[in-house]
C-alpha cells in the first residue's frame, strides 16, 4: 500500500441520494456519476420509498431535501445501518441531541453508522465561520446578514443560525456582554435572536447564496 492511498477505501462506494431531483441532489447525483470511486446506486425524491436505500446496498445517504423531512430520514438510514451525509438545513440543538440518542440506542446491524451534518460545503463559508468565531471576542456588536434566492423555505439559513451560534460561543467564552442596542418600539425590524446574535434574511430573485458578519466597536467596524 503507498502513502497516497493508505486509508482509502477498498472499493467502491455505493452512494444513495435523497432529494434527487433538487437543486444540490441533481449536482451530488452528477458528481457521484462522475467519481470513479463512487457509484450512484439510489436516486430518490419525495413519494419514493425510502427502503429502496438498504434493498440497492447503499454504504452511504447523502441528505438535500428540506427541514421539515431531513430528521424522520436520517433516522431510517441510522436504522437500516447507512452512513449519512446531510447538507439540508433546518436542525436545532433539540434535534442534534434527538439524533445522538437515537443513534445510541439503534443497534445498527452493519455496525456503527456514522451521520455528517453540515449547513454548508463551501470553503468560503468554513471559512467565515471559523474567521467569525476568533475575531467575535475582540469585538461590542456583531450581527449576520444572509441573503438568499427566494425559493429557500427556511430563515434565517442554516449557515446563518451556525455563525451566529458559533459568535455568541466565542463571546460567552470571552465573558461579553450583549451587544449594545437601544430599541424599545419595531423589535420585528430587528432580525431573528440566535443565541443573542440577531440574524437579517433577505429573500431576492438572481440571489444564490450570500453571508455577511458584521463586527463592531466604538471608531471601528468592519
Ligand atoms: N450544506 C450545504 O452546503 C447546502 C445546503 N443546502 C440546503 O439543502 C437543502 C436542499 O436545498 P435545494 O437542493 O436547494 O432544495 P430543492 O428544493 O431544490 O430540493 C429539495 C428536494 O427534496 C425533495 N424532497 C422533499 N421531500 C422529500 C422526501 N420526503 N424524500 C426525498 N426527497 C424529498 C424535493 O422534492 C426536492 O426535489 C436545503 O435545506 C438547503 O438549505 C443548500 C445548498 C448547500
Ligand atoms: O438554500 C440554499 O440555497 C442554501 N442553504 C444553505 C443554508 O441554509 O445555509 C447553504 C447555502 O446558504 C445555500
Amino acid at each position: 500500500m503507498t502513502e497516497e492511498n493508505v486509508g482509502a477505501p477498498s472499493g467502491t462506494i455505493k452512494v444513495a441520494v435523497l432529494g434527487a431531483r433538487g437543486r444540490m441532489g441533481r449536482t451530488v447525483c452528477a458528481a457521484v456519476e462522475a467519481a470513479a470511486d463512487l457509484e450512484l446506486v439510489a436516486s430518490l425524491d419525495a413519494g419514493d420509498d425510502l427502503a429502496e436505500v438498504a434493498r440497492a446496498g447503499a454504504d452511504v445517504a447523502v441528505d438535500f431535501t428540506v427541514p421539515s423531512v431531513t430528521e424522520g430520514n436520517v433516522r431510517a438510514m441510522v436504522e437500516a445501518g447507512v452512513h449519512t451525509v446531510v447538507g439540508t438545513t433546518g436542525w436545532t440543538e433539540q434535534r442534534l441531541e434527538d439524533l445522538r440518542n437515537h443513534i445510541a440506542s439503534t443497534a445498527g446491524g452493519r455496525g456503527p453508522v456514522g451521520v455528517l451534518i453540515a449547513p454548508n460545503f463551501g470553503l468560503s463559508a468554513v471559512l467565515a465561520m471559523t474567521f467569525a468565531a476568533k475575531a467575535a471576542r475582540y469585538f461590542e456588536s456583531a450581527e449576520v446578514v444572509e441573503l438568499h434566492h427566494p425559493g429557500k423555505v427556511d430563515a434565517p439559513s442554516g449557515t446563518a443560525r451556525h455563525t451566529a451560534a458559533a459568535i455568541a460561543r466565542s463571546r460567552r467564552d470571552a465573558g461579553l456582554d450583549a451587544s449594545p442596542d437601544a430599541t424599545e418600539t419595531g423589535f420585528e425590524a430587528r432580525g431573528a435572536d440566535v443565541d443573542g446574535v440577531r440574524v437579517h434574511a433577505v429573500r431576492l430573485r438572481g440571489l444564490v447564496a450570500h453571508e455577511e458578519i458584521l463586527f463592531g466597536n466604538e471608531g471601528s467596524s468592519s
